[in-house]
Order: C-alpha cells, then sequence, then structure tokens
C-alpha cells in the first residue's frame, strides 16, 4: 500500500537475496520502521513479539523463516526443528502452521542443495497469493458495500464498523477486513469506518487508523465499549472484521472484543462479515469455543499502555495500581450462528459447514 509517495508491502526480501526486511508495527503509528531480520532466531521474535502480526502475515513471515533456516541448514532435521520452533511462537491464527506446513512439503521432497532456492521462491509464492486472495475478498465484499450504498440518500456514507487490524498491515497487502473498503473507496462510494481502538495493544487506535488515514478513508475512532450504543442507534450500517482461524462449520476466533460485537450486531440486526483467505480455515477444527487454542500474552499488555509524549518519545506507562494483575486473552471465538456471511476469495459463504463446502467443494 502507498506510504507517502511509495508503495509498500509489510514484508520483502532484503536486496541480499537472503534476509528479510519487515515493517516493525510496534512504533506505529508514530514511527515508520524497517527492520531487517537475518536468522530464524529474530524472525521468532518478530513474530511472538509482534513486529509483526495479523495472521496472513505472520504466516508469510514464517514462510521466509523456513527460507533462511533452509539457506543455513537444508538438512531434514534442521528444517523440522525450525518448524517446531517458529509454530510455537503464536498458537491461535492457523496461518502460521499452514505456512510452515506448505514450506516443508515443499521443500521435503527436494535434494538439500536445492532447497535454500526453492524455499526463496516459496516464500514470494506465497506473499504472492496473499495479495491476489486479498484483491479477490475485496472485489467479493464490495458487492455488500454496494448493496447497502444503494439504500442510502445521494452521498450519505456507508458506515462500517471494524474491529482490531485486519487491513494491509495484517498481511502482505490490501488487507480482507479492509480490501471491500479500499475498493469502495477507490470507486467512490462513500464509507465511514467506525474504527475500534481495540484494547489491549490498539491496533485499530495505532494501525487500521493509521492505515484508513494514509488511504483518505474518513473514519472515527471509538473505544471498544462504543460500538453496541452506535448499532442501537442505527449509526452501523455493517460491520466487518478478519479472523485468525475460522473452522469448518463457520466459527470465527479473532481479536478479543469480536464475539461481543457480533452478540451487539445480532441483537440489532446488523450484518456480521468476516473476511478471510481459505488458509485461514482449519478444516480440522470443527467447534471454534472447544477447539481452538487462545493465545494468553503477557498480562503487561493491560496493566500498562503505549504512547508517545509531547517531545516524540514513545513510552510504556502503567495504568493501574501496582500489584493488580491482569488477564490477556487476545482472541475469542464467534459462534457462526452470529454471522451473516463469511467473504472469502471465492465469493461469500454462509457461515455453516454447508455454505464453506459449497465454496469449496474440494473439501467435501
Ligand atoms: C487478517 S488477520 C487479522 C487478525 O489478526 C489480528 O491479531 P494480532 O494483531 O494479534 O495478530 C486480529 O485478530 C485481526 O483480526
Amino acid at each position: 500500500m502507498k506510504v507517502g509517495n511509495r508503495h509498500y508491502r509489510t514484508i520483502w526480501l532484503n536486496d541480499d537475496g537472503r534476509t528479510i526486511d519487515i515493517i516493525d508495527q510496534r512504533w506505529l503509528p508514530h514511527e515508520f520502521r524497517i527492520v531487517n531480520l537475518r536468522n530464524v532466531e529474530q524472525v521468532a521474535v518478530a513474530i511472538r513479539d509482534m513486529w509483526v502480526r495479523g495472521a496472513p502475515l505472520i504466516g508469510v513471515t514464517a514462510a521466509y523463516g523456513m527460507a533462511i533456516a533452509a539457506a543455513e541448514d537444508a538438512s531434514d532435521a534442521h528444517l523440522e526443528k525450525t518448524w517446531e520452533y517458529l509454530n510455537e511462537t503464536r498458537p491461535t491464527a492457523i496461518n502460521l502452521r499452514w505456512a510452515l506446513n506448505e514450506m516443508l512439503a515443499t521443500l521435503k521432497p527436494l535434494a538439500e542443495g536445492d532447497r535454500a532456492a526453492r524455499a526463496y521462491e516459496r516464500a514470494f509464492e506465497i506473499a504472492n497469493e496473499d495479495v491476489e486472495l486479498n484483491r479477490s475478498i475485496g472485489r467479493n465484499g464490495l458487492e455488500v458495500i454496494r448493496k447497502i450504498a444503494a439504500t442510502k440518500k445521494p452521498g450519505e456514507p456507508v458506515n462500517i464498523l471494524t474491529h482490531c487490524n485486519a487491513g494491509w498491515l495484517a498481511t502482505v497487502d490490501y488487507g480482507t477486513a479492509t480490501a471491500p473498503i479500499y475498493l469502495a473507496t477507490e470507486e467512490g462510494i462513500p464509507v465511514h469506518v467506525y474504527v475500534d481502538e481495540t484494547r489491549p495493544r490498539n491496533q485499530g487506535a495505532q494501525l487500521t487508523a493509521w492505515e484508513l488515514n494514509g488511504h483518505g478513508v474518513p473514519h472515527t475512532l471509538i473505544v471498544d465499549n462504543a460500538g453496541g450504543h452506535l448499532m442501537q442507534h442505527g449509526e452501523v450500517d455493517m460491520v466487518i472484521v478478519g479472523t485468525d482461524r475460522t473452522t469448518s462449520r463457520g466459527d470465527v476466533c479473532n481479536k478479543i472484543g469480536t464475539y461481543l460485537k457480533a452478540l451487539a450486531a445480532k441483537d440489532n440486526g446488523v450484518p456480521f462479515y468476516v473476511a478471510l483467505p481459505s488458509p485461514t480455515i482449519d478444516w480440522t477444527v470443527d467447534d471454534g469455543v472447544a477447539e481452538i487454542p487462545i493465545e494468553e500474552r503477557d498480562d503487561r499488555e493491560v496493566t500498562h499502555v503505549q504512547g508517545k509524549t509531547e517531545d516524540g518519545k514513545t513510552v510504556s506507562v502503567r495504568i493501574s495500581p501496582e500489584g493488580t494483575p491482569g488477564a490477556n486473552p487476545a482472541f475469542d471465538v464467534t459462534p457462526a450462528r452470529l454471522i451473516t456471511g463469511l467473504i472469502t476469495e471465492r465469493g461469500i459463504a454462509v457461515a455453516s459447514t454447508e455454505g464453506l463446502k459449497a465454496l469449496f467443494p474440494e473439501r467435501s
């Protein structure tokens, strides 16, 4: 996506042809920092500590991590050890395991001497596939926005609420939930986005707001707890969010707080859509609440908040008393019954086993 007058992806191969460069998202919106990841350990830290985040981007970063590993030592043992090491970085987004499996399946049939080159090639392919999947999600989601726009008075915007960041920063480019918003804006359909701040890591306030600003999309930052009130007062025409893992029956695991938005949307008759590329579907899992591991992050993310001082320093300050512990589940699961539609690269599926199999018959 364009940042100033330059087009960026969130991750790319460094000119040295071996290491990878990423946008270090911890410093946005105040600083746009690019960092170079030189080895598998640095890739693991970048994923675990959310220098990069977002299910598809986590997967692509891990894929490049496998390529760096293959360049170090292309033996089965080293690749399998790297698989384990990177798979442990974050437990919830299925794209991480999907990408690692994809890389192992690509490399193991090859002679060791051919593995490194193919690994970088495959990682780059996965990155490009992500961009194409997101463009398709954008086109399919645009239909939903167009239909709502047709019910509005001329010039009146389609009011969309989104939670966390499922934008281009969560993927290689375009995003999932934001892709239809970007296409609608480019087509001249008036849209306005309510951006949930998304405590505790504030991906909405710090990342989605930054993205929408950069793309000229009208938006308003709101506290997470305001969404239900806005829906009660007819201020929200639709909700669109991303997902870190969607089950074979359409249960959706996403950033903590998504479930509460879905409940409010159901109670107020507001359409609730989830945008996802098919690698985010975990066909081996049925009941999301019972089966999806929910990442528990450091409670310091709850007891402290990061911001920028007036003199430009990024600081983290405590907001609760010393000694008050925090609980920090990073995701929750929205049951399929609360979801209006799953916007995939192949079209919009009803959130059900049958709905997903209709779009992905090869999974029947
Ligand atoms: C397009 S996936 C985006 C998804 O990932 C985010 O989680 P995190 O920032 O912790 O990686 C959030 O759940 C987004 O909806």
